[in-house]
């Protein structure tokens, strides 16, 4: 079910319009243009910059491994999460992410209280097959996720019933992403590598981690 206001008319290359995504023993839903394209573009250039961005290195059969796109990670002092065994301590939010964050919130009507950025900064930076299903995410997790510059594919697949195929969604610059409910128990997500060349994303995952 789409409600899509100004279907056919000049608007509808950048009005807002929500999607719920078809999927068995799933919640995802897709707020299109939730941001302009102009806010959208410059949140793109001002978080490409201000944000604290490192390559994380995660150990995979006991080797150090660096992940292909570069992240961060802001959120209340309280908000800590693990990741391949090591604890990290949140950054201090900025404006502008606090400023998202509130926005997202209004929203969605859903509280979060941190916020993994990743930059893809090519065609060649990727997110492998995975779910946010770490202990701290908490039973169903809520994950907001709003993309800025390049659009990619973002995938996703069931578990166990692979007749269901993969579901190909398209995230573009100032799309909201809305995964909850049961989502995260039987789906995997992905964003794969594209050859040809391409410009950066960045993409930010609203989540509430409790303490464990
Ligand atoms: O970049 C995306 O759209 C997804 C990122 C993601 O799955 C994650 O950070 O857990
Ligand atoms: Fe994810």
């Amino acid at each position: 079910m789409q409600d899509d206001l100004f279907a056919g008319t000049e608007h509808s290359k950048t009005a807002t319009w929500s999607e719920q995504i078809d999927l068995v023993d799933g919640d995802v839903s897709l707020f299109h243009h939730w941001l302009s394209p102009a806010e959208a573009e410059q949140l793109m250039v001002s978080l490409t910059s201000e944000l604290r961005w490192e390559q994380s290195t995660i150990s995979m059969y006991g080797q150090a491994v660096k992940i292909p796109r570069l992240n961060a990670w802001y959120g209340d002092p309280n908000a800590r999460y693990q990741y391949s065994g090591a604890l990290f301590d949140p950054l201090p939010w900025t404006d502008s992410l606090k400023e998202l964050k509130r926005r997202v919130e209004i929203e969605l009507g859903e509280q979060f209280n941190s916020v993994l950025a990743n930059l893809y900064r090519n065609g060649s930076d990727s997110v492998s097959w995975h779910s946010d299903n770490e202990p701290e995410l908490g039973r169903n997790p809520v994950i907001a996720s709003l993309s800025l510059g390049q659009s990619r594919h973002f995938l996703l697949k069931h578990r166990k019933d692979r007749d269901l195929g993969t579901i190909k969604l398209m995230l573009s610059a100032g799309d909201l992403l809305l995964m909850k409910g049961a989502t995260q128990h039987h789906w995997l997500h992905s964003v794969p590598k594209v050859s040809k060349t391409i410009g950066p994303r960045i993409n930010l995952t609203f989540r509430r981690v409790t303490d464990l």
